[in-house]
């Protein structure tokens, strides 16, 4: 059994309008997805902007209010359940938000950040939740001083640590990971996403995996869907979709990845700074001696022309 099934799940946004305020039209960002996710896997869900990834994941962990369909989690129809029902299995859905400098609140110490998910859900005294907090920190590699500072005294990628942190507070089965690294510098990137497919294998977690970067999700993911205007417009393995990619959309996005591998793009990253640093660009001139358009060159330290 699979361990999270959507079944034909829509979700739609009405558009009021008029003097009164009426519903006009809908806006139908989630259109009849069908997903089926394995324990232990990674699921990628890519598409442009704005063609319902976010909703998708939103409505699974219950932000969203589903139109219709099924969100079955552990064989269990999420809408269907009484909210007493329902609760104990939203402990084990958690969520990493896109943004790790808005989404951890400026006010609170990161030890109440972190414990956060832990006081809905448990009774805990305050010297076992500052334990519990304190080993995960030590878990995602900071430490455990980390409890009693505020967020703004960390960097990007650090922060996402927390948030996988809170993420991890309730021993959770299903992550939903939406954007996890899209607002990290790309030299953090590479780390946050070889972090998660560690902790993946440590505490043994599905993820959602949710990006409009094709690279990332191929890092990252075994099942890839591809959507598109609401709809999954094709689903297969990270070998169908990248070596035999069937619909025309897919084919199109495979062609814009400009370089796949995330750990190849920081290594050309770094590459580009170092030949930037040691060389100097010499500014074109419209023309040469022999009347040539002036073409644009690179000239190393040594060999550099002084310029008129
Ligand atoms: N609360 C809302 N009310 C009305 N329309 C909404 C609402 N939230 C999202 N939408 C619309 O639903 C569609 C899907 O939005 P969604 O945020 O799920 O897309 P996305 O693929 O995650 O995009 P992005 O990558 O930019 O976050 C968009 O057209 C968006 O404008």
């Amino acid at each position: 059994m699979a361990l999270l099934e959507l079944n034909d799940l829509r979700v739609h946004y009405p558009v009021r309008g008029g003097f009164f305020q009426r519903v006009v039209d809908q806006v139908k960002a989630v259109d009849g997805v069908s997903i089926s996710i394995e324990a232990g896997q990674t699921y990628g869900l890519v598409g442009e902007s704005g063609c319902g990834k976010t909703t998708t994941g939103r409505t699974i962990i219950g932000l969203n209010k589903l139109t219709s369909g099924q969100i079955l989690f552990k064989g269990k129809d999420l809408a269907a359940l009484s909210r007493n029902n329902r609760h104990p299995l939203r402990r084990d859905i958690q969520m990493i938000f896109q943004d790790p400098y808005s989404s951890l609140n400026p006010r609170k110490r990161v030890l109440d950040v972190i414990a956060e998910p832990l006081r809905n859900f448990e009774r805990l005294s305050s010297e076992e939740e500052r334990r519990k907090v304190q080993t995960l920190l030590e878990k995602v590699g900071l430490n455990a001083d980390a409890a009693y500072k505020y967020p703004h005294e960390f960097s990007g990628g650090q922060r996402q640590r927390i948030g996988i942190a809170r993420a991890l507070t309730l021993n959770p089965k299903l992550i939903i990971a939406d954007e996890p690294v899209s607002a990290l510098d790309v030299s953090v990137q590479a780390q946050v996403l070889n972090f998660m497919k560690d902790v993946q294998r440590e505490f043994n977690l599905t993820y959602l995996f949710i990006s409009h970067d094709l690279g990332i999700i191929r890092h990252m993911c075994d099942q890839i869907g591809i959507m598109y205007r609401g709809r999954l417009v094709e689903q297969g393995s990270e070998q169908d979709i990248y070596e035999h990619p069937q619909h025309l959309y897919t084919q199109r996005l495979i062609a814009t990845i400009p370089n796949i591998d995330p750990a190849k793009r920081l290594e050309n990253a770094q590459k580009r700074r170092t030949l930037l640093s040691s060389y100097k660009t010499e500014l074109p001139k419209h023309l040469d001696e022999n009347g040539k358009p002036f073409v644009l060159k690179a000239v190393s330290p040594s060999h550099q022309v002084a310029l008129p």
